[in-house]
Parts: C-alpha cells; sequence; structure tokens
C-alpha cells in the first residue's frame, strides 16, 4: 500500500508493506534470512580458524601452499605406507623458527620447486615469514632482488633491519637474483644462503622443453641453438631464463651495471635494463665471480646429487634442528618408488600376464621411442650448445 506523507514543502512517497494482518514473514524474508545466518556463521569461523592456527595467515602461505593444514603436501596415509610413520610424529615436531633465515636462490629448470617446497613447508610449519612477490612467481627476477612484493602487515619491530627500517623476513624461495647485501637487507640475522645447479645441457633441455615459445613444439633444438649462441644482450624475461640463466641468478650479469633501454620502460619485466654478454666468454672474469659466490654463499647444491646435498643443508643449521624427515617429505622420488613398487605389485597379482599382448605393446612402444628420438632435440649436437 502507498502513502504519501507531507513534511513542509517536501513530500515523500513512503512505500511500505504494511497488512492489516498481524506480521507474517514472506519467503524472500526467510530466504535473506537464512543467507544472512549463514555469512556471518562463515565469518566467525572464519576468524575462530585464524585465531586458532596463526600460520594460516594468508600472508604466510606462499602460492604453492593451498590449504589451511599443517603440511599440506604429504598425506598422511603415504607417510604410513612408506614406513616413515614410526619416525615421525606430527605432534612433536618443532614449530619454532629455524635459528637461521633461509635465503634459497632458485634457478629456473634445477629441481628448485623440490626444493622451495622444502622452505615452503619449514616456513609453514614452523610459523616462519616468507617474502612473497606481489606476481607470486619472480622477487625481481631478472631485474634486481626483490622487485614488487608484498609487505607484511604487521610491523614487529623485532624484525625490522634497525638501519633500514625495513621488514626482515624468515625466507625467500621465489626466482631472484642473488645479492648477498641485498638478501641480508630482507632476511633475519644470521642468514644461510644457498641454491641449486644442474647439468648445464640438462638444464637447458629442460627448459626447451618447459618455457616458451619453445615448449609449444614449433621451434626445433636447432633453432634454439641459432637463437641464443650468439646473442649479445639479454634484453627480455625469456632471454634470461634461456641464456646463462643459473650464473644470471647468481648475480653474473647484475655485476656490471645495466645498459638503461630509453624511453619509460621502468614497468617492463626488465625494468628498462638489459645485460651484455660481452664477458661471457671471459675465463678469468668468471673464475673471479665463481670466487665470490663460493665466499657468498653457505652452500651450492647439486641436482644430481640432492640427497648428500640437502643433508649439507640440513649441517648448516644446529644439531637435530632440523628432522631428516621434514626434507624426506618432498622427495619426490619417495612418490615414484611407492607408485613403481606398488604397480609392479598389481602387476605380479595379475592372473593372466598375456604374454602375447605384452610383447606386441613393447615392440611397438620400442619403435614410438625410437621415432621420438630420431625428431626430438638429438643429443649428438650436444657438444654445440652454447650452455657447454
Ligand atoms: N628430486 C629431483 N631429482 C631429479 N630431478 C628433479 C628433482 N626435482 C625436480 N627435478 C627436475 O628439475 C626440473 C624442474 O626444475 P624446477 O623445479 O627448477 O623448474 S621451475 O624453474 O621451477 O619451473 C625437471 O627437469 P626435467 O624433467 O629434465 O625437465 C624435474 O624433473
Amino acid at each position: 500500500m502507498k502513502r504519501t506523507e507531507q513534511h513542509g514543502n517536501h513530500s515523500w512517497i513512503v512505500t511500505n508493506f504494511v497488512s492489516s494482518r498481524p506480521w507474517q514473514p514472506r519467503l524472500y524474508q526467510v530466504v535473506l534470512l537464512i543467507f544472512g545466518a549463514l555469512f556471518a556463521a562463515a565469518n566467525v569461523l572464519f576468524l575462530l580458524n585464524n585465531k586458532k592456527d596463526p600460520s594460516a595467515k594468508t600472508f604466510i602461505a606462499s602460492n604453492q601452499v593451498h590449504n589451511s593444514q599443517r603440511y599440506p603436501f604429504v598425506p598422511a596415509d603415504l607417510i604410513i605406507q612408506c614406513g616413515l610413520a614410526e619416525h615421525v610424529n606430527l605432534e612433536t615436531l618443532p614449530e619454532k623458527p629455524l635459528t637461521k633465515s633461509l635465503g634459497f636462490v632458485k634457478p629456473h629448470k634445477v629441481g628448485g620447486s623440490t626444493v622451495a617446497n622444502i622452505v615452503n613447508r619449514i616456513v609453514w610449519g614452523r610459523n616462519m615469514t616468507k617474502m612473497i612477490p606481489s606476481g607470486y612467481i619472480n622477487l625481481g627476477f631478472p631485474a634486481p632482488f626483490p622487485g614488487d612484493y608484498k609487505q607484511m602487515k604487521q610491523f614487529n619491530n623485532n624484525n625490522n633491519n634497525e638501519t633500514t627500517g625495513i621488514y626482515r623476513f624468515d625466507a625467500v624461495s621465489n626466482h631472484a637474483v642473488f645479492n648477498a647485501d641485498a638478501f641480508r637487507t630482507y632476511l633475519k640475522e644470521p642468514m644461510l644462503s644457498f641454491t641449486i645447479l644442474r647439468d648445464p645441457l640438462e638444464r637447458a633441455i629442460s627448459a626447451f622443453n618447459y618455457i616458451p615459445p619453445y615448449s609449444y613444439g614449433n621451434y626445433s633444438w636447432q633453432h634454439f641453438i641459432r637463437t641464443y649462441k650468439n646473442i649479445t644482450h639479454i634484453k627480455t624475461r625469456d632471454d634470461a631464463k634461456h641464456v646463462n640463466p643459473m650464473a644470471h641468478a647468481l648475480g653474473w650479469y647484475h655485476s656490471r651495471p645495466p645498459i638503461l633501454i630509453s624511453g619509460n620502460n621502468s614497468n617492463t619485466p626488465m625494468k628498462g635494463m638489459m645485460w651484455t654478454t660481452a664477458f661471457d666468454h671471459n675465463e678469468s672474469a668468471i673464475r673471479e665471480f665463481i670466487q665470490k659466490v663460493d665466499i657468498e654463499m653457505d652452500l651450492v647444491m647439486i641436482l644430481d646429487h640432492l640427497t648428500e646435498s640437502l643433508l649439507l643443508l640440513r649441517d648448516e643449521l644446529l644439531p637435530e634442528e632440523l628432522e631428516v624427515t621434514e626434507l624426506l617429505w618432498s622427495n619426490f622420488k619417495m612418490l615414484y618408488d611407492h607408485f613403481r613398487d606398488r604397480l609392479l605389485a598389481r602387476w605380479e597379482a595379475k592372473v593372466e600376464q598375456a604374454p602375447e599382448e605384452t610383447i606386441q605393446l613393447k615392440n611397438g612402444l620400442n619403435c614410438l621411442y625410437e621415432l621420438s628420438r630420431n625428431f626430438s632435440p638429438p643429443r649428438a649436437i650436444d657438444s654445440q650448445s652454447p650452455f657447454r
């Protein structure tokens, strides 16, 4: 029913829903009430959950950590099936931050995600803070560290660098270019700096397979070699991922002033800079650089010796501060071994193993494998690789 009220010179049309009968809820009001109640309940639950588990604060979570369970990547049944359960007690694992911050330099295609996952899990489990890039991938790379990163919302005076006032984190594990001074500015003291390297040719093949535009399969390995062999400047992020990228991540190109690209290019991935490759074959300069890295980096791990590398990493901390199981859990070989054994057991248990079909399939697969070898990057041209 519509009512017109007169107030001085103004008149309002007041629409109301008053009926002559006592108030009775209508369907839309009931629906609104239910939604309101659900919304309020969800908010309360969210607040309670965050209060209960401070490590669930979104700031600490990395892009690789998706839910609020304490160790999200390890299904409990897998731990049990792998015989680790008797060694691991989730409840008694230390929750204290490590005595050192973790400055992990992650070059591309060197097994860095495996190591970054270890760092992330340690950070997650021990209620530590990690510097997160704004875009979740690069802390500046290929430009200088740290680039744009998410600021800590709550400043804690204990964590601030006394000289700069900048918040200091417990860990860094995204793609970045190592600079000892810059890392020390943003990471708590004492810092444990480490990285991982891989045979350069293996790495280049991995990059060829995974990094655009080559990963799209439209260009040959020969095209890849031709493109990068005589490159004079690193101008794009893809150049940086393909040309001497492990050295780039360790600071090789940044040890000389960049060439500034004219115009306003500060928003490009390279931040308006490019780097010359003129010194890439200068042996004495390379030796000098290796010496510098040797002094500044606490541990350089090697992918082919990951187990030994991780144990040496553990030894950089206080005795017993980091349990081997905390490293083991991210060992995807364990996952592989587990499912390989499961598959073989299922095969053994198969009632009829069908020998004729087995031979036919095996021959066909061999044939396909030979074909693919002939049409994929031929190892014979390894010696021409600019990465050697
Ligand atoms: N534990 C372990 N042992 C041996 N090899 C391993 C391991 N973890 C990762 N890898 C191999 O590393 C390659 C992926 O590297 P990244 O994780 O650094 O890639 S990325 O830059 O983060 O995209 C990729 O190499 P390729 O398979 O040759 O492409 C992975 O297979």
